[in-house]
């Protein structure tokens, strides 16, 4: 596929996107193409191997393959992406007036959730659901991007030298995550009631300040009953939708199929934020034990702590400093008085 780099649409953590202008004797459309050094390209080679495992859906952003290069000195990985030329959901709710309609975020969480429904169905969790990853197409459609973290499900991954990662942005982590060090299909749907919620009041899930410390953050999220608030705003749907989404145990959580039957995203009909307010349709009738094909799954295994200054809502991994016997205790240690050096350490992972 022959192609030149064209300008930076957007910059994540780890990786530069340009677009991918196809030279003239190219017959392929616009791309983007989505680039990282050579020697530090595993996430994104994780990324094309579960995008070719996963297949075309029409939710999911496409790949049509990695690519190696030298630019400027530089040897570099990249992966040629189907371009969204509306750029991703979070500049679209700025952009937008600082929040949606409550008809257009209803639409494109009825388009995620069929995004992993399927990612579900094949046997992947995307562990990384948040407005960035979330792509827009010039017809409205919106898919989801980013499958740098994604992993099979049931798998606990292990980092360098047999050390657990712990991975995600913290403001959308989910409870057994930050807990049990769980990545599972549950925490996207988690992640999912975090982004609607960003969706229609243009704030975090997790109402904290700037400076916020993130074990402060950690501890409301994985300890006591303490949930997202839900947006008074939204329609009596809306928040029984996220009502399902923000339960602490996994095991009864909603999954994508479940909530694709809601009536919150059930029908295709608009209604705004204001008309919602007028009037107040019945909420979901069913429960998640009526569904036959409920899978509960199992918690497990050691846990890792790690913490981190860094902005609460960029994504980074972080890999354990010791291991903790349970989740309190660990959760105590992250709220401990002990002061850090936070210079160096040296079981200290990369912080993005
Ligand atoms: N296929 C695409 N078409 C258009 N824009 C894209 C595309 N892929 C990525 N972008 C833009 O680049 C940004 C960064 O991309 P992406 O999230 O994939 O990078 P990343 O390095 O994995 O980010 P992070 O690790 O911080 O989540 C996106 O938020 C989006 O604005």
């Amino acid at each position: 596929m022959d192609w030149v780099r064209g300008d930076c649409i957007g910059c994540g953590s780890f990786s530069t996107v340009n677009l991918a202008i196809p030279t003239k004797s190219s017959s392929s459309p616009l791309m983007a193409v989505k680039s990282c050094d050579l020697f530090d390209s595993s996430l994104l080679e994780n990324e094309k191997d579960v995008l070719s495992q996963l297949g075309y859906c029409e939710h999911i952003i496409q790949c049509f393959g990695g690519d190696q290069s030298v630019e400027n000195g530089q040897r570099l990985y990249s992966l040629l992406l189907e371009y969204a030329s509306g750029g991703n959901l979070s500049h679209w709710v700025k952009n937008s007036g600082g929040c949606l309609r409550e008809s257009e975020a209803r639409r494109y969480t009825r388009s995620i959730l069929k995004g992993l429904r399927y990612i579900h169905a094949k046997g992947f969790a995307h562990c990384d659901i948040k407005l960035e990853n979330i792509l827009l197409f010039e017809n409205g459609e919106v898919k989801i991007a980013d499958f740098g973290l994604a992993k099979k499900t049931g798998q606990k991954q292990s980092g360098e030298q047999g050390r657990m990662v712990f991975r995600g942005t913290p403001l959308y982590m989910s409870p057994e995550s930050v807990n049990e060090n769980e990545y599972d299909s549950p925490c996207d749907i988690w992640a999912l009631g975090c982004a609607l919620v960003e969706m229609v009041t243009g704030k975090p899930a997790w109402n904290c300040k700037p400076e916020t410390n993130i074990a402060a953050l950690m501890i409301r999220i994985g300890v006591g009953d303490e949930l997202p608030e839900i947006p008074q705003e939204l329609s009596k749907e809306g928040k029984d939708f996220l009502s399902k989404c923000f339960v602490k145990d996994p095991r009864t959580r909603w999954t994508a199929d479940m909530l694709l039957d809601h009536p919150f995203v059930a029908t295709e009909n608009t209604v705004t934020l204001k008309e919602s307010k007028q009037s107040s349709p019945s909420s979901s009738p069913r429960c998640p034990f009526e569904y036959p094909e409920w899978v509960s799954v199992p918690s497990s295994s050691p846990k890792t702590e790690l913490w981190s200054n860094k902005e609460v809502n960029s994504r980074f991994d972080w890999s354990s400093l010791s291991y903790s016997p349970s989740p309190a205790e660990r959760l105590r240690q992250l709220a401990s008085d002990e002061v850090c050096n936070w210079s160096f350490s040296e079981s200290w992972v990369t912080v993005r």
